[in-house]
């Protein structure tokens, strides 16, 4: 027997609003999927006036969100206010009054989950979160249901649309960066805070809860390895055209023998590599299991009503199972805990293949001095390539591309040939992700 949901919405934005209008627009299709009708009796929100003319009359509105946990009437609270505070005392709250909680808010989930999870668990009622990774992709019921079969081994994907947005459309068009990015916030994709974004801090959130639903281990943002795309420059943008990648802002985490990886940053994707073809505000992820093998999930990632998608799927899920025994739920990320599963791995024990741009001296026994460096660190070079930088006529660049080699030793190269005298510059290193 499914359970008739009355929603609590805390936010109207454009998940709270994009989850509204789908529950309205499809309210037959939704009561018969779920076996009960799913109906939103109360918005919290902090422009209650605006609010009050979008809903229909017999929804309350209010601005305090304690009225959602007070109301004995609402049995499941929608969290889509963003932010940690009062999100977390919300969840918390609603949690302690036996609701059950859908939230896309990953960065929550990725600071306090542990504690959350524990709390819902303890409670004996869900804590939803399938709108809180890359957005409209079923990607939390894909590895917690889908792929439950097998022994995840690695999860990389573009789970930031901003990011993704801004990348392809320099790319395609030469806007500027900045430009580009006001577009992403005006098409409702950016976070409040677009540093969370650029930064790859909100891509770090969404990996951590991916990581945590694979692998069985607590969320740990202290682990996560981080670097944005704010400082990309265009002409490596082109240089890896021209040598057959495109590069995008990925979050990896790997289970390996030296721990489980987690690391956000920018990589060079082979272009015949779907994941290199995932252009817009879309995201990707591709799974490894040991059964499945390779599979890869796409869709919108971010937008009003791609994530009121994941949303309502899960206020769908709960009505189904509210009245199902505890054990018979999906496990939450932290309640699945892998007692066997691996520490997290440093980041300098990570294996990887290196883009380098070198800006140098033009003159001889300059390429020979970093080829030098490079194999006394036992890296092997893939290939060098030398570029001439048109406005100094003594100086150039050199691409150089390396095999896999641990991070530490490329680190120790690299600080080795920044301190020569013919190195001019910073050095720009980029990884590759081969995607095999
Ligand atoms: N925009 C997107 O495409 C996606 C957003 N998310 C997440 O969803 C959450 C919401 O994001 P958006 O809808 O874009 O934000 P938004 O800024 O468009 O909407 C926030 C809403 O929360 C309300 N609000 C804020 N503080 C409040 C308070 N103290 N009490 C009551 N209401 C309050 C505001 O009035 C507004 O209606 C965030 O956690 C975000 O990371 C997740 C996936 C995609
Ligand atoms: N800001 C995020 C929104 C969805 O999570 C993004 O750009 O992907
Ligand atoms: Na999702």
């Amino acid at each position: 027997m499914a359970t008739p949901i009355k929603v609590g919405l805390a936010g109207f934005g454009n998940v709270g609003s994009g989850t509204y209008s789908i529950l309205k627009r499809n309210h037959s299709l939704i009561t018969q999927r779920a076996g009960a009708p799913i109906t939103v009796k109360r918005v919290a929100v902090r422009n209650v006036d605006r609010v009050r003319k979008l809903v229909d009359e017999d929804v309350a509105v209010s601005s305090d969100w304690h009225d959602l946990v007070t109301d004995p009437e609402i049995n499941v609270v929608v969290e889509a206010i963003g932010g940690i505070e009062p999100a977390r005392s919300l969840i918390l709250a609603a949690i302690d009054a036996g609701k059950h909680v859908v939230t896309a808010n990953k960065a929550l989930l990725a600071e306090h989950g542990n504690e959350i999870f524990k709390a819902a668990e303890e409670k004996g009622v869900n804590v939803a979160l399938e709108a809180a990774v890359a957005g409209s992709i079923p990607i939390v019921k894909a590895l917690r249901e889908g792929l439950a079969a097998n022994r995840v081994s690695s999860i990389a994907g573009i789970i930031n649309g901003t990011c993704n947005f801004i990348l392809s459309t320099m790319r395609d068009t030469g806007r500027s960066f900045d430009d580009v990015l006001a577009e992403a916030q005006r098409l409702g994709y950016a976070e409040a805070d677009p540093t969370f974004d650029i930064e790859g801090i909100d891509s770090a959130h969404k990996l951590v809860l991916l990581s945590s639903i694979a692998f069985g281990v607590p969320v740990n943002m202290d682990k996560v390895h981080i670097e944005g795309i704010s400082r990309l420059e265009a002409k490596d943008i082109k240089f890896a055209e021209e040598l057959g990648y495109r590069i995008k802002l990925l979050g990896i985490t790997k289970y390996t023998d030296y721990g489980i990886e987690l690391r956000v940053h920018p990589a060079l994707v082979p272009m015949r590599r779907l994941l290199a073809n995932v252009e817009g505000a879309m995201n990707a992820v591709v799974v490894k299991g040991d059964a499945a093998e390779s599979s890869l999930y796409y869709g919108k990632g971010a937008g009003s009503e791609p994530t009121g998608s994941a949303v309502v799927a899960d206020l769908i899920d709960i009505a189904r199972t509210a009245d199902a025994n505890v054990s018979e739920r999906p496990k939450m990320p932290t309640t699945q805990h892998n007692p066997g599963a691996k520490d997290f791995a440093d980041f300098g024990d990570t294996v990887c293949s290196y883009y380098l741009r070198i800006p140098v001296d033009d003159r001889p026994g300059v390429l020979a001095d970093l080829a030098r460096i490079i194999a006394d660190n036992n890296i092997s070079i893939e290939s060098l390539i030398q570029r001439e930088a048109p406005q100094k006529e003594d100086s150039t660049e050199v691409i150089l591309m390396t095999h896999s080699t641990i991070e530490s030793l490329m680190q120790r190269a690299i600080r080795t040939m920044q301190q020569l005298k013919s190195v001019r510059g910073p050095i720009v290193v980029l990884r590759k992700e081969e995607l095999q």
